[in-house]
């Protein structure tokens, strides 16, 4: 069973009402990353290649298509028996861009990020609502203890 936005928005700092929605809260675009050096996965373990910080232009991020990390605005925190997963705002949708969820575990507190794919130009406020952070009910072992945990909290 999924949760009800106002539970999730507990899980969420900062959120706005704004921001609580039906089923999930809307999350906010803190910065637009791009990629620039390669990354690696192997069987003893990975690393995340280096990338650039974009300068929006008077607060404005005018993308063209192509694929960009967006780190969002909110320290989540996972509760125990659940999972988290994160949707694209449809308005983005609409607009051509995509964003690509992984599986955001139970235990988990920091400020994420998501593949951000630009499929026609776009432009993206910073601090505008892009995704929608639902959780879902999950029996689990262990709670995350990845090199993420506690990533961007100040
Ligand atoms: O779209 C997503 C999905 C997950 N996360 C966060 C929450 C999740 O709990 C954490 C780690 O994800 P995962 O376990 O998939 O990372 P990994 O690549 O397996 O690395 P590690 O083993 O260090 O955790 O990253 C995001 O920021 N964005």
């Amino acid at each position: 069973m999924y949760e009800s936005g106002r539970y999730v928005a507990r899980q969420l700092e900062p959120v706005a009402d704004e921001q609580i929605q039906p089923n999930g809260v809307d999350l906010t675009l803190a910065a637009v990353e791009r990629q620039r050096e390669p990354g690696r996965i192997g069987t003893d373990g990975k690393t995340v290649g280096e990338r650039e910080t974009m300068e929006p232009a008077d607060g404005v991020y005018r993308l063209e298509p192509g694929a960009y990390i967006a780190r969002y605005g909110e320290t989540i925190a996972v509760p125990d028996d659940h999972v988290g997963f994160v949707y694209p705002r449809s308005s983005l949708m609409r607009n051509s861009c995509m964003l690509n969820t992984a599986v955001w575990d139970a235990g988990y507190e920091g400020r994420g990020e998501g593949l951000l794919r630009v499929g026609h130009t776009i432009e993206l406020e910073a601090g505008a609502r892009i995704a929608q952070f639902v959780l879902a009910e999950a029996d689990h072992e262990g709670r995350y203890d990845g090199t993420y945990q506690g990533e961007r909290i100040e």
